[in-house]
């Protein structure tokens, strides 16, 4: 079906300008921007008047289920909130439940403008069920933990992931390896790991140097940063999506750096958890493809990419003492472009640009934080709310228009997710 969007202020992320304009799609592509070609003829219409058209957000690291223990564990410190809170928990939970805690988590993303997102999980195949139903973008990891005798089971539970999920609903959903952390996966496990991310060529997603205690326990057992450690055993020659990077040594930016590698920054979940701050901007100077992330519920405690840029920005201000640093602009970036690199999405992705991709979305600025209108970029970043999202648009579908939701039932989640709190809590 052909859609037109019409008298949108656009915003294509190819530069920082903005047009005034119509935009076209056709299936899953934008079709024209600016000025609608006469052969044209839409079958769907969406008036933009007032409304700023820009890329979806893209999270680059969550893990959506653990919208089911939001508020479940606040205001403990991180390795007992991991151990004694969150594992025991996950424990009871079965796939019925990863499928309406990942909703609950889709469902507010789309609601504040997310199009895609990297998921790592359990039960990943609901991850992927609930995403494809819902018609979101998702970069799905199975977690994976080393226990020796279970190590093939786990290999093949990714491969089996891959071969059911990966390219499905015209590409939306793909797959990756997800080793969990360095502190939970061993040398050995770690290589089993890099043979599956090479046999089925897909990108590994880890978490790396998030915490002190991470640190300090690297440096005992293995005399290296676990950047620097990860890096030895051969992981950086892999397409890596690593999570955190809060605490980072000497080389290892140059590490990140040579290596290519993509970091996710989750800079509410870093404070909540009191893991400190990543040093984003000397990241940044360095080269380094730095991405957003809001990582779970259960850490952050929500989902939503605006306050996350904020976030990003105004930590990389105080920081460095240097307001000039992570600019708007900048910080747009790193929740958009930044984030379809670093998911290894179709190069379209993250901006808006004829025979690309049309994942979008439409904000509404007709509201009193908006005006007067002078800088809208700075808008989007210091002063706009997640809930400005009207209209979201992924692979050319409406998935949600006017605040509505197309694809997803909302009073049925609410109804499940209440059910499922009452058995595992
Ligand atoms: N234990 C699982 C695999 C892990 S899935 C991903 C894991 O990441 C955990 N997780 C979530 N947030 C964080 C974080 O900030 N740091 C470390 N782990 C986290 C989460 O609780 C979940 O268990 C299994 O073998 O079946
Ligand atoms: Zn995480």
């Amino acid at each position: 079906m052909k859609k037109l969007i019409k008298n949108a202020t656009i915003l294509t992320m190819e530069s920082n300008r903005l047009v005034k304009g119509d935009i076209g799609i056709e299936k899953d592509r934008i079709s024209f921007i600016g000025k609608m070609p006469d052969h044209f003829d839409p079958e769907y219409e969406i008036d933009a008047r007032n409304h700023m058209v820009m890329p979806g957000m893209i999270n680059a690291h969550s893990h959506g289920a653990m919208s089911l223990l939001r508020n479940y564990a606040d205001d403990i410190p991180f390795w007992e909130w991991l151990t004694e809170k969150v594992w025991p928990i996950e424990a009871k939970m079965n796939s019925n439940d990863v499928y309406w805690g990942t909703m609950i988590s889709i469902a507010e993303m789309i609601r504040s403008g997310t199009t895609a997102y990297a998921d790592m999980y359990f039960h990943s195949e609901e991850t992927a069920k609930a995403s494809l139903e819902a018609g979101i973008r998702c970069s799905i990891a199975k977690g994976l933990v080393g226990s020796s005798e279970e190590d093939e089971q786990r290999m093949a539970d990714t491969r089996t992931l891959y071969k059911e999920w990966n390219g499905a609903g015209d590409g939306i959903i793909s797959v990756m390896a997800g080793p969990h952390a360095p502190y939970t996966c061993d040398a050995s496990f770690l290589g089993k790991v890099m043979n599956l991310s090479d046999e089925l060529n897909i990108p590994i997603h880890i978490h790396l140097s998030e915490s002190e205690k991470e640190i300090e326990e690297s440096i005992k057992k293995h005399g290296k940063s676990p950047i620097a450690h990860v890096h030895s055993l051969g992981l950086f020659k892999h397409h890596v999506l690593a999570a955190h990077c809060v605490y980072l040594m000497p080389g290892d930016i140059q590490l990140l750096r040579e290596e290519n590698i993509y970091v996710a920054h989750n800079p509410l979940s870093n404070l909540k958890l009191g893991n400190g701050i990543a040093s984003i901007h000397e990241m940044k100077e360095a080269g380094v493809n730095i991405a957003l992330g809001t990582d779970s519920s259960c850490s952050n405690n929500n989902l939503n990419l605006f306050e996350e840029m904020k976030m990003a920005s105004l930590l990389a201000k105080g920081k460095t003492t240097d307001s000039t640093v992570l600019s708007a602009f900048e910080t747009l970036q790193m929740a958009t472009k930044n984030g379809a690199r670093a998911l290894n999405l179709e190069e379209s992705i993250g901006v808006l640009k004829v025979g690309g991709k049309a994942d979008l979305i439409l904000i509404n600025m007709d509201q009193p934080h908006w005006y007067p209108h002078q800088n809208l970029i700075s808008s989007l970043v210091y002063s706009s709310h997640g809930s400005d999202v009207e209209t979201v648009i992924i692979n050319g579908k409406v998935v949600m228009e006017k605040k509505e939701f197309k694809t997803i039932d909302l009073e049925k989640i609410k109804y499940e997710s209440k059910k499922i709190v009452e058995r595992i809590y």
